[in-house]
């Protein structure tokens, strides 16, 4: 039989972009399915976005904090406007080099909605009347916030996408859930000048970090007027004709806005999988093999459809592995790829400061673990980007099995983010504190704090009290 396409990929999100691009590249003639502008969810309303605004606020902040550093600057409104179309400049240049790229190796896009068909002639993807066959088919179709049954309007209860298009900022506003996205909105919109409150159910914010990093984060976010509420599920949330009306543990809060941020959900609901013969988990994830593999032969899954992880970057690696996987099967590629792990997949958290990590916490570690703690208070770099008068200037971490390799690294502090390349060469390489401590970092760097960690871990540190 034969097929138009090697490959159909449904959601050119950062997992069916990535495939797409690999696959062409490996020689496969490939269809790219999505209605929505190519880049995805990372693209137009995740990461970049958000980043952009991060960086808005931070440079907010600095203003205010100038005098501190010697310098005089008188801090004038914030204009939404403006602050959108900075951000839309920088969504805009990276999508215009996407669709280049997609355009360059020869790429079919089909900007439609699609479902899954699968019968005697093999799978595809159906775009109103037609079916697009291909040999191998990958649903990448991304998640979808979980609301919680709360009314969201878009104008007063909002998801992360609809805070990004504020054209006004709320002067109150209350963040449900302190994972990743409240916490970065939390963090944002203090430093523009909105007065939080930050909404967590469990007893700690991004719970899934370590604890007393948590704690570091938490008195940040305190010490800019931010009301951290712990342990405090919201029982109902209404619009009222001047904002909102949210109820906290019996109590009520009115606010001009609530940001619902409470988990995302795999949409794989009007997909038409499960007809097709591709099993879908109860929390809604695709049911996939180690090899990314569906129930159903020749269909593979992506991206925050697979559980795990809802991170951009495992996207990328489960869209370039699934390209080599699928060339490899078609004959295309002598090559066998391997899938990188979940638990080798670095993790960041953008608010001020920012959480970085990799790899397994104290706790998951082990007992006999050995946990070593750098303070940034001895390190020149982060004394130097901390203004005067900032308490917090952050950790590193480093867990190492019994005498051997380093297995996790956890980070909290100003710009931590740029050191989790190095952090997660650390854990994937498996390297041991005396492979490190022989390595020669830049003075004065926050690398830097990377190896003083590894020589306390070795048994020689150096700005730290032994
Ligand atoms: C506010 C926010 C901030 C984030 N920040 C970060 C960050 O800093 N770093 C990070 O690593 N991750 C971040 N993420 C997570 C990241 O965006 C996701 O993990 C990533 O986008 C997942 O990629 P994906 O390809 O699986 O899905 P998506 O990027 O969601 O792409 C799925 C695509 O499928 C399309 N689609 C869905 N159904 C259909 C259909 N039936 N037919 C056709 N097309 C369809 C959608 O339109 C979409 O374009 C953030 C997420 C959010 C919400
Ligand atoms: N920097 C990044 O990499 C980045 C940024 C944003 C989003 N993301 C991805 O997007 C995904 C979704 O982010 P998210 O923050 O929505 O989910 P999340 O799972 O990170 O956090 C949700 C939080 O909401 C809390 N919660 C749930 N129900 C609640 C309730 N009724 N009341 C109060 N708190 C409640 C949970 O305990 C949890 O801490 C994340 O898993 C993350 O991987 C990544």
């Amino acid at each position: 039989m034969t097929h138009p396409f090697d490959v159909a990929i449904l959601g050119a999100g950062s997992a069916g972009y990535a495939c797409a691009l690999r696959a062409a590249q490996l020689g496969l003639s490939v269809a790219l399915i999505d209605d929505t502008p190519l880049g995805g969810t990372c693209l137009h309303r995740g990461c970049i976005p958000t980043k952009a605004w991060l960086q808005a606020a931070k440079v907010r902040r600095t203003v205010a904090k100038a005098a501190s550093f010697g310098i005089g600057a008188t801090l004038g409104d914030t204009d939404p406007a403006a602050l959108l179309a900075y951000t839309d400049g920088v969504v805009g240049q990276l999508h215009r080099g996407l669709e280049g790229l997609i355009a360059q190796r020869g790429i079919t896009v089909i900007r439609e909605r699609g479902t899954l068909v699968a019968d005697d002639r093999g799978p595809g993807i159906e775009t109103g009347a037609t079916v697009h066959r291909a040999r191998a088919v990958v649903l990448a179709t991304g998640a979808a916030p979980v609301t919680l049954g709360l009314p969201v309007d878009g104008a007063r209860i909002l998801t992360s996408a609809d805070a990004l298009r504020l054209t006004a900022l709320p002067e109150r506003a209350v963040v449900l859930g302190g994972g990743v996205i409240g916490v970065e909105f939390a963090s944002l919109w203090a430093d523009l000048g909105v007065h939080v409150t930050l909404v967590e159910a469990m007893d700690r914010l991004v719970p899934t970090e370590e604890p007393g990093h948590s704690r570091i984060l938490t008195r940040a976010l305190k010490g800019r007027g931010v009301d951290v509420r712990l342990g405090a599920p919201v029982d109902t949330a209404e619009a009222t004709d001047d904002g909102v009306s949210v109820q906290i543990g019996g109590e009520t809060v009115a606010a001009d806005a609530l940001l619902v941020a409470v988990g995302r959900r795999p949409a794989t609901g009007d997909l038409g999988l499960e007809g097709a013969g591709v099993a879908v988990s109860d929390s809604g994830h695709v049911v996939v093999d180690g090899q990314l593999q569906t129930t159903l032969k020749g269909v593979f899954a992506a991206g925050d459809l697979v559980a795990g992880p809802q991170l951009a970057h495992r996207g990328y690696a489960h869209g370039l592995f699934l390209a080599e996987r699928i060339a490899h099967l078609q004959g295309r590629s002598g090559e066998r790829p391997t899938l990188p792990r979940d638990a080798g997949i670095p993790r960041v958290t953008y608010s001020s400061p920012q959480l970085a990590s990799v790899g397994l916490t104290a706790d998951q570690a082990g007992p006999d673990a050995e946990v070593v703690d750098y303070h940034l208070t001895g390190n020149g770099r982060a004394q130097i980007l901390r203004a005067p008068g900032d308490r917090e200037t952050g950790v590193v971490r480093l867990v190492r099995r019994p005498g051997g390799e380093i297995v996790g690294v956890h980070l909290v502090g100003d710009d931590v983010a740029e050191l989790i390349g190095e952090a997660a060469l650390l854990v994937g390489w498996q390297a041991t504190p005396d492979d490190v401590a022989g390595i020669v970092h830049a003075h004065p760097t926050l690398g830097e704090a990377i190896a003083e960690a590894n020589w306390a871990l070795a048994g020689r540190p150096l700005h730290m009290h032994g």
